[in-house]
C-alpha cells in the first residue's frame, strides 16, 4: 500500500504517528469548537416511547411535538428494539475500524470523488478544495431491498451482513412509526409524512472518528442538517455530537446503549412548512478516544418532488418552501456542501 493511500484515511494519519493536524484538516477559526462550560440544565430531551402504547400515544405524541418545535432532536427509548442489536451494530462497525489493517479497509474503498458511493471513505463532499472532516466511515446503501448488495459489506465478523441487514429493517420500521407520531402531532393522518416521502431509500453510515492530536483546531463532521426525512443515530460513550439550539451547540449526551437519537431532516422541514426545522448539528473529536456512531437516514427517491403539506397551508400560514425535486435537492448539497443550513434556506420564499 502506498502511504498516500493510507494517509487519505483519519486512522492512517493518526496510526503514521503525525502530532499536528495536517492542513486541510483545519477549520478556519469561526468554525472551530470552542469548548464552552456546557451547562447542564440544557439537555436533548429524551422521550420514551412505551412501546408504542395506544394508551400512552396522546401524552407520546405531545412529547414528540414539543421535541420537534424546540430542537429537532431528541432522544427514544421504549422503542421496541432489542438492544442487544443496537450494541452488536456498534461493536461490528468497531471490529471493522480496529481489526483489520488500513490495506484491509481499503478493499471496500467507495469511490473518490463521488457523492455517497457505498463504502470505506473519509471525504463527504466530492469537491477537493473544502476543508476535511477528521472523519472515516463506511456508508452502506440498504433501501430499498434492491439497493441492498451485501456482498460489498465487510466480510468479518462472520455476523456483519446479517446484523446490518436485521438493523435496516428494525430502523426502516421505526422511522415510519416515529413519523407517523410526527405527522399525529401537527394533526396531520398518521401516513401523511411517511406517504409524502413515499418509499424509503434508506443509507446506514457508520462513522469513526479517530482521536485528533488537536481537537481545537478541526472537526469531526462539519454543522450540517441532514438532507432527508429522518435520522436515527446510536453512539457510544464517548460524546461528540453536538446540536444547535438557539445558536448554540449543546452536546447530545450520550444516553446508553438502549437510547437512539432522532434528527429531523430537511425534506420533513418542507413538509412541515417549517412548523418543525431539521436540526443543524456537528460532531466534535477529542484527543483521548476514538468515537463511533452510527446513523441511519430515511431519503425520499430522487425523482421525488417534495413540497409543503397543503393541510399545513392557510392565510395565517403561507406556503414557505418552493417544491424541490428531491435528486436535485441531494447534487446541490453535494456540490455546495452544506455550510449549517444553507441549502434549505435557499429553498424559503421569503427568506
Ligand atoms: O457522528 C455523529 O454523531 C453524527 C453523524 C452525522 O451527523 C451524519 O453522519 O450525518
Ligand atoms: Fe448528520
Amino acid at each position: 500500500m502506498e502511504l498516500a493511500d493510507q494517509l487519505n484515511r483519519v486512522q492512517g494519519i493518526v496510526q503514521a504517528g503525525l502530532t499536528q493536524v495536517p492542513p486541510q484538516y483545519i477549520q478556519p477559526p469561526q468554525n472551530r469548537p470552542i469548548r464552552a462550560p456546557l451547562s447542564p440544565s440544557i439537555t436533548v430531551p429524551a422521550i420514551d416511547l412505551f412501546g408504542f402504547d395506544p394508551d400512552r400515544r396522546d401524552s407520546v405524541r405531545e412529547s414528540i411535538g414539543h421535541a420537534c418545535r424546540e430542537w429537532g432532536a431528541f432522544h427514544v427509548t421504549g422503542h421496541g428494539i432489542p438492544i442487544e442489536l443496537l450494541r452488536r451494530v456498534k461493536e461490528i462497525g468497531l471490529t471493522f475500524f480496529n481489526n483489520s489493517s488500513i490495506a484491509e479497509k481499503l478493499k471496500y474503498a467507495c469511490e473518490p470523488n463521488s457523492a455517497a458511493s457505498e463504502g470505506y471513505g473519509s471525504q463527504m463532499l466530492e469537491r477537493d478544495d473544502t476543508i476535511l472532516d477528521w472523519r472515516d466511515y463506511f456508508d452502506h446503501h440498504t433501501l430499498p431491498l434492491s439497493r441492498r448488495n451485501p456482498s460489498r459489506w465487510p466480510h468479518s465478523p462472520a455476523d456483519y451482513r446479517q446484523v446490518i441487514a436485521e438493523y435496516s429493517d428494525r430502523m426502516g420500521s421505526l422511522a415510519k412509526d416515529i413519523l407517523g407520531l410526527v405527522s399525529e402531532s401537527l394533526g396531520l393522518q398518521t401516513r401523511c409524512i411517511e406517504d409524502a416521502v413515499g418509499e424509503f431509500y434508506q443509507n446506514i453510515t457508520t462513522s469513526y472518528y479517530p482521536p485528533c492530536p488537536q481537537p481545537e483546531l478541526t472537526v469531526g463532521l462539519q454543522a450540517h442538517s441532514d438532507f432527508g426525512a429522518i435520522t436515527l443515530l446510536i453512539q457510544d460513550d464517548v460524546g461528540g455530537l453536538e446540536v444547535l439550539k438557539d445558536g448554540e451547540w449543546v452536546l447530545v449526551q450520550p444516553l446508553g446503549d438502549d437510547a437512539i437519537v432522532v434528527l429531523l431532516a430537511d425534506q420533513t422541514e418542507i413538509l412541515t412548512n417549517g412548523k418543525y426545522r431539521s436540526a443543524q448539528h456537528r460532531a466534535v473529536t477529542n484527543s483521548t478516544r476514538a468515537r463511533l456512531s452510527v446513523a441511519t437516514f430515511h431519503d425520499p427517491a430522487k425523482t421525488r418532488r417534495v413540497s409543503p403539506c397543503s393541510d399545513l397551508i392557510d392565510d395565517s400560514s403561507p406556503c414557505m418552501y418552493r417544491e424541490v425535486l428531491y435528486g436535485d435537492y441531494v447534487s446541490s448539497w453535494y456540490t455546495k456542501g452544506p455550510e449549517g443550513k444553507r441549502n434549505i434556506d435557499a429553498l424559503l420564499l421569503q427568506p
